[in-house]
């Protein structure tokens, strides 16, 4: 059996073309179905429905053989290791500072507001800056308006959140897409099967993006 752990939303939406390509087809819709686990029209592939910040630590402790997360995800994300053989250039934004539009930069400590903790810490301690992180699992644009935070740290992709807010994005952290991750264990155990697979999706992912 090959387990693969994909979030709903953008990430399924955008990953299921890709394994039809590999003629992996789920046997019902994941969106509208409340099952977790999904078979497909492979009898030996089946899909579990994970939150997207938890596929990596599926992925990593072996509940699944493949998964898709964002780089996002994956920068801060601390486990111990999975392989990344693959960009899917789907889910495509930035990550980005951003803070109120026109506000200076605050004369004392700086105080980023994020659930990017991880990545916000490293990004600052390279920059030799002293920063109080404020951890939040959501809605990060409210913070600077309402005092919490001077910053955000958060993924943009059209900017329409930010400038809805009063907000202005600032710094690029990183580019970011889809990777499809594996399992250590997993790609030796099932390595012809696994590579087959990736060479299939990158082959899905090149015709895509040759038009
Ligand atoms: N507006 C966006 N445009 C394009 N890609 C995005 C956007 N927002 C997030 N992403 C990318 O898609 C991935 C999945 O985002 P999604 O919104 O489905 O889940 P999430 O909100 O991050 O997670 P959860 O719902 O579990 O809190 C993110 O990790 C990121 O890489
Ligand atoms: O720059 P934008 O195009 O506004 O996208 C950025 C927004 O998208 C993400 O949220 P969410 O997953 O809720 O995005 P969604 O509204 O597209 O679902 C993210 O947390 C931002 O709030």
């Amino acid at each position: 059996m090959l387990t693969i752990a994909l979030s709903k939303g953008r990430i399924l939406d955008d990953t299921l073309p890709l394994l039809a390509e590999a003629g992996i087809v789920p046997t019902e819709n994941p969106d509208k179905s409340r099952k977790l686990i999904i078979p497909t029209t492979q009898d030996d592939v089946r899909l579990l429905i994970v939150r997207a910040t938890d596929v990596p630590t599926y992925v990593e402790h072996g509940a699944a053989d493949l998964g898709v997360a964002g780089k996002d995800v994956l920068m801060e994300y601390t486990g111990q290791g999975l392989y990344e053989p693959l960009d899917l250039q789907i889910a495509q934004c930035k990550l980005m500072t951003a803070g109120k539009i026109g506000a200076a930069e605050p004369k004392g400590r700086l105080r980023v507001a994020t659930k990017f903790v991880n990545v916000a810490k490293r990004y600052y301690a390279e920059q030799g800056r002293q920063v109080d992180i404020i951890k939040l699992y959501g809605s990060m644009e409210l913070a600077p308006l309402i005092g919490l935070a001077d910053k955000i740290i958060d993924v943009v992709d059209t900017g329409n959140t930010l400038r809805a807010n009063g907000l202005e994005p600032q710094e690029l952290i990183a580019t970011i897409s889809s990777r499809l991750v594996v399992n250590k264990a997993s790609m030796k155990m099932q390595h012809a099967r696994i590579q087959a697979l990736i060479d299939t999706l990158r082959n899905a992912v090149e015709s895509r993006h040759r038009g």
